[in-house]
């Protein structure tokens, strides 16, 4: 099988919402590559809790006795709750009996956004929450079904996307395609970046260890390169207040040129400009930050959406494939 579902953005594209059915509902789901659980809002969500929100009915599932989840995320929202199997359809693509963990517990972030009724994993198995037996995500559900085994992501500034399962849609990006091998030691989609440079011209140094993360907002890189960039920016200053590089709206940003397996690919300066800190408009926070305290560099969704990626497993490695869109 193979199947396409769109990827609609949130308000400066925050996170992107993909409509899927889990069971007899219809669920907007944030797909990240970042996260291994399939986890939705549902009826034992206590109302408090999911008013807003659209709810996975557990009747139409499986009970799975005595499983559980827990999980906890970089910006330190989490949810927790128990386990169902059930039917989960993307695109027309079917997982019969997909672990669907219903949320008995959310945090405030995830409680305030109402478009958000859940997240669909898409990293590697072994970092699902699901206890005493680790679950499979979507993608392992179905990746023995589907055409070829992998997915593509075309995430777009302030536009719907798509998400791509079992096919590689040619239309969808410029040039070739460049591969760097994964390494899935740690569950995510983790490669090494190369050289960047700032605004334009020839590739340097190194961005280093990095994992593609649709389910990360922004880009977390490592210090040195983060103050090259906003060297560059005449009003950008470290916030701690706003915890993170700000600069005055009205400034133009330079571009970031970063190089994956032998490819320069170029983000640009007004990718990179993510939202005003407050409703006057008049201090803006960059889209690119540090990844201080995180152990790697994440490229989130201020990168993924001047790409299409490939996230593939046809090979006894898994690799990344990266275009320009
Ligand atoms: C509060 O919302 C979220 C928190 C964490 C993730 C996973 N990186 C996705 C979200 O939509």
């Amino acid at each position: 099988q193979s199947g396409e579902v769109a990827a609609n953005p949130e308000q400066y594209d925050e996170s992107y919402l993909c409509p899927v059915q889990v069971g007899q509902t219809t669920l907007n789901l944030d797909f990240d590559t970042g996260s291994a659980d399939l986890w939705v809002f549902s009826t034992l969500t206590p109302k408090s809790e999911s008013t807003g929100h659209s709810l996975y009915n557990p009747s139409t599932g499986t009970k799975k006795s005595g499983y559980t989840w827990d999980i906890s995320y970089g910006d330190g929202s989490g949810a927790s709750g128990t386990v169902y199997a059930d039917k989960v359809v993307v695109g027309g693509v079917t997982a019969t009996s997909q672990a669907v963990e219903a949320a008995t517990s959310v945090s405030s972030q995830f409680e305030q956004d109402t478009d958000n009724d859940g997240l669909l994993g898409l990293a590697f198995s072994s970092i699902n929450t699901v206890e005493p037996q680790a679950q499979k995500t979507f993608f392992d559900s179905v990746k023995g079904s589907l055409a070829k085994p992998l997915f593509t992501a075309d995430l777009k500034k302030g536009a719907a996307g798509t998400y791509d399962f079992g096919y590689i849609d040619s239309s969808k990006y410029t040039g070739s395609i460049s591969y760097v091998n994964v390494n899935t030691a740690n569950g995510f989609w983790e490669f090494t970046a190369s050289g960047y440079a700032v605004g334009s011209g020839s590739v340097s140094g190194s961005v280093g260890d990095a994992i593609a993360d649709t389910g990360t907002t922004l880009m977390y890189l490592p210090t040195t390169v983060v103050q090259a960039y906003y060297n560059k920016v005449d009003s950008a200053d470290y916030d701690s207040n706003q915890g993170g590089y700000t600069y005055d709206c009205s400034e133009n940003l330079p571009n970031f040129l970063i190089s994956l397996g032998g490819k320069t690919f170029t983000v640009s300066g007004t990718d990179i400009n993510f939202a005003p800190v407050d409703s006057s408009g008049e201090t803006c926070f960059g889209g690119i930050q540090e990844n201080t305290g995180i152990g790697m560099s994440i490229l989130g969704d201020i990168f993924l959406k001047s790409v299409f990626v490939v996230f593939d497993q046809t090979q006894s490695t898994p690799r990344l494939g990266f275009a320009a869109q």
